[in-house]
């Protein structure tokens, strides 16, 4: 049984007292609404104070910004870097002060008195603020002092007497929600960590936006716990649908860029999610909850200069994604480091260059001996062939010149000097070493030699490569040896094919072995990356030295950055994602079930510190090379060395919906236990039968019947039509007027049809699921596609089937 400790002013009377700790013992009415008046006009002095402090703060940065960091002024570079510091900070606060209008106060909690002392009361807030004599007036949530808002529960209050959360509508204080903690007697429950209650369901009722909310005020212990879980490590996080994985791992991107600024405002934190939907969906969260410097991206792409976005039938993305194909391209790329069948023979100006097949081996061998990958090597190896080709030119040039002589000295006729110097030219080299290098050089530049190097050792693109092993049956042949036949078959298709997301991993792996094509562009990014981190280090000393060092806003890197090329400052986010191998602080990975193993190996490339935070279900895994357990991903990465954290709580789905979603599970995940659901709101899901041939007809009605009542009731309703592969074209063209797939503009629109990957991790209020059997039927994971499906719906459920319904959605038979 769930502890209700939570009441709605004016029913705990005398919590609108200062006084920390009364209980609400019973009142008259009337008694109890004076309460409510005063606790509220009490509390709306104190916003009403933080939010003139933050319009003074606002003014102050914006001040700053106006007078700009000037252009003159003399002084020199310390006193440029210093004005440029001084604006760089105010147009970071502005940023920082602009983003937290709404709700800009949500929490209040007051601690148990110390002796005589009164005990402390804290306001719990979207950033931190003080007054005009330094002192706090609102603590930042991500502060430790903000933790107990959090953490507190029945059974272990700490020394918190009470918990207010405020709800403000604009900057009126429109309802207060007490808790107040009887320390005798209140046992813990596991399901007690539910705090807050009263104002996690009025958060919950509100109509989906087509935006995730900022659940910053409403925040659970456990999902607490998941926030600020150390950086360190590996954190998996398990938990069913709507248990709030997603909102959980955003506020903790918040919470560490707080807590451990000093580690990742310089290398930045890397979120990986499903699709571009999803992506979109939360990237108005972040700035919201405080944080700018944070890149996201799909797994399509992670691979600087492509994004994917189509994927590939169930068969290939299963090759496509296994580990085995880390050993093809391996293999791969060897097949492209040849040495010819015979000797290598060129021909030059009439005259047959020629280098001894052992000696071409041993240029191979001593080239792959390099610990450098192939393009760097093709260096090593294209100047041993050179260098024994102009030996080999040498020697003819010196025959030739030499014959005459030698018949001469054959006759006997040689002078004496004559014999002499030939004794000479036979003891010292052919070339010295300037002659070599000129040799090579001009070697390197006749056709016929660049050439015949290129073809036994070429300068590879990762996309050519790949391109070209897709492309050619004998090549697949060579590399694929692991594979099965059909299994190379399955992965051939015409060279120019566009990228699938399934590639981008194969993509990065090539990159690994291929390394930079252009060693110009590496020495410039090199250099260019010494003279920053140069820059930075300056500018951070200047930023401290003067003085500013409220550090949390001044950005070093960012300053620097723009002091460096007098281009736009790019943000740590930008430039991470145009460096393949940037190495972020911390990476989470959403609906982290879905990766593949080569999407695991491109993920890891980029956090070498194996700092991580995954997120996901396992009992959701549609992709058929996804995961179906943590360990089969990331032990060999991270072997016994991970955290898991279970979130058992559902906000999102209610009870009547979550009994049918039970049954879904239990015949895909037998061993999983589906999450409690908070709600009990909302219509009983319904089935209704509908053949194709009625679709044009009545599922706009359908659609029109569902919107109404959630627009009704929130005037922001939004409404999902989820339908099978097979059901597809049947449904969009049923609907011409609703919205498809993932375009941005979809998520704006009232209605939207969508298929079950391309829902993924997303909610709506009403969810129209159609055609469930060709669901269950349409992919090696469907019956996961299906509970996937019919956990997207916040209120209300209708199920559209054709034939009998599949037997675990027996329940609304
Ligand atoms: N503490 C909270 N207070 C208010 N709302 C919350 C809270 N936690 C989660 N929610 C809401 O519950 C819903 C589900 O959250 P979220 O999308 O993060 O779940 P999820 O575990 O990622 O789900 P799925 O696996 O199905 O994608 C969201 O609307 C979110 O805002």
């Amino acid at each position: 049984m769930r502890a209700r400790q939570v009441k709605s002013l004016p029913e705990v009377a005398g919590s609108g007292d200062e006084s920390p700790g009364q209980s609400g013992a019973a009142r008259d009415g009337g008694e109890a609404a004076d309460a409510l008046d005063a606790a509220l006009r009490a509390e709306q002095k104190y916003v009403t104070r933080v939010y003139a402090r933050l319009d003074t703060e606002r003014e102050a940065a914006e001040a700053t910004l106006r007078s700009g960091p000037g252009r003159g002024g003399g002084g020199g570079f310390q006193a440029a870097v210093e004005r440029e510091v001084a604006a760089e900070e105010a147009a970071r606060a502005l940023a920082r002060l602009s983003g937290v209008e709404r709700a800009l106060v949500f929490g209040r909690i007051d601690h148990r008195a110390d002796g005589d002392a009164a005990g402390d009361t804290f306001y719990v807030g979207r950033i931190g603020l003080r007054d005009e004599h330094r002192e706090p007036l609102l603590i930042d949530w991500r502060a430790a002092a903000a933790r107990p808002f959090y953490t507190a529960t029945a059974g272990s209050p700490g020394t918190l007497v009470r918990r207010r959360h405020l709800h403000l509508r604009d900057r009126e204080v429109a309802r207060l929600d007490d808790e107040v903690f009887d320390l005798e007697g209140m046992s813990e429950d596991d399901r007690s960590t539910i705090v807050g209650e009263a104002a996690l369901l009025a958060t919950l009722r509100r109509g989906r936006t087509g935006r995730m909310g900022d659940v910053v005020a409403t925040i659970q212990e456990e999902q607490d716990q998941v926030i600020r879980d150390g950086l360190q490590g590996v954190l998996v996080v398990q938990g069913g649908p709507g248990t709030g994985k997603t909102v959980a791992a955003l506020h903790r991107a918040a919470y560490l860029l707080y807590t451990h600024r000093d580690v990742l405002e310089r290398r930045g934190v890397l979120i990986v999610g499903p699709n571009a939907t999803f992506l979109r969906y939360i990237e108005q969260v972040l700035p919201g909850l405080g944080e700018t410097d944070v890149a996201l991206a799909t797994v399509g792409e992670l691979y600087p200069g492509v994004r994917a976005t189509e994927t590939e039938s169930p068969e290939v993305a299963v090759v496509k994604g296994g580990l085995r194909m880390a050993d093809v391209v391996e293999a791969a790329v060897r097949d492209r480091q040849r040495v010819p069948d015979g000797d290598l023979e060129i021909e030059v100006e009439d005259m047959t260059l020629r280098v001894g097949h052992d000696e071409c081996v041993r240029a191979r061998d001593r080239a792959r001996a390099l610990r450098a990958p192939h393009n760097v090597q093709r260096r090593a190896y294209a100047h041993a062939l050179l260098d024994a080709l102009a030996l080999d030119r040498a020697e003819q040039y010196d025959r030739i010149t030499d014959e005459p002589l030698e018949d001469i000295a054959a006759s006997g006729g040689v002078p004496a000097w004559l014999q002499e110097l030939m004794d000479e030219a036979e003891e010292s080299p052919l070339l010295d070493e300037e002659n070599l290098r000129l040799a090579k050089a001009e070697l390197w530049q006749t056709p016929a030699v660049r050439g015949a190097i290129d073809a036994l050792w070429p300068e590879l693109t990762p996309e050519a490569f790949l391109d070209e092993l897709f492309a050619d049956p004998e090549r697949l042949r060579s590399a694929g040896e692991a594979l099965t036949e059909a299994e190379r078959e399955a992965l051939r298709r015409p060279a120019g094919s566009p990228w699938t997301v399934s590639d981008v991993p194969l993509l990065d792996e090539a990159a690994e072995w291929l390394g930079e094509d252009d060693p110009a562009e590496r020495a410039r990014l090199r250099k260019a990356r010494r003279e920053r981190e140069a820059e930075e280090l300056y500018a951070r000393e200047v930023i401290e030295s003067t003085g500013v060092a409220d550090l949390e806003i001044v950005d070093a890197a960012a300053l620097a950055e723009r002091h460096h090329d007098d281009g736009p400052a790019l943000t740590t986010a930008q430039r991470a994602a145009a460096d393949r191998e940037w190495a972020y602080g911390h990476v989470i990975v959403d609906e982290a079930q879905e990766l593949s193993e080569m999407a695991w190996r491109a993920v890891m490339r980029r956090v070498p510190t194996r700092s991580l935070t995954v997120v996901g279900d396992i009992a959701q895994t549609g992709s058929p090379a996804g995961a179906r357990s943590w360990g089969e991903m990331l032990d060999r990465y991270v072997p016994g060395r991970r955290r898991e954290q279970r979130l058992m709580v559902n906000y999102r789905t209610p009870a009547a919906i979550m009994r049918v979603a039970a049954d879904v599970l239990a015949a895909v995940a037998p061993g999983e236990v589906p999450p409690e659901p908070v709600r009990d709101d909302g219509p009983p899901p319904a089935a209704v039968r509908i053949g194709p041939a009625e679709l044009p007809a009545r599922l706009p009605e359908l659609v029109r019947a569902e919107l109404a009542p959630i627009g009704d009731e929130t005037g922001a309703g939004k409404l999902a039509v989820i339908t099978s592969g097979a059901a597809r074209e049947g449904v969009r063209a049923a609907l011409p007027d609703v919205a498809a797939g993932t375009a941005p503009e979809a998520l704006d629109a009232p209605a939207v049809v969508l298929t079950t990957t391309e829902s993924k991790g997303l909610e709506f209020d009403s969810v129209i699921v159609v055609d469930p059997s060709g669901i269950v039927a349409g992919a090696p994971r469907g019956g996961q596609d299906l509970y996937v499906a019919i956990t997207r719906a916040t209120r209300r459920l209708t199920v559209v089937h054709d034939g009998d319904l599949p037997e675990m959605l027996s329940a609304l038979g």
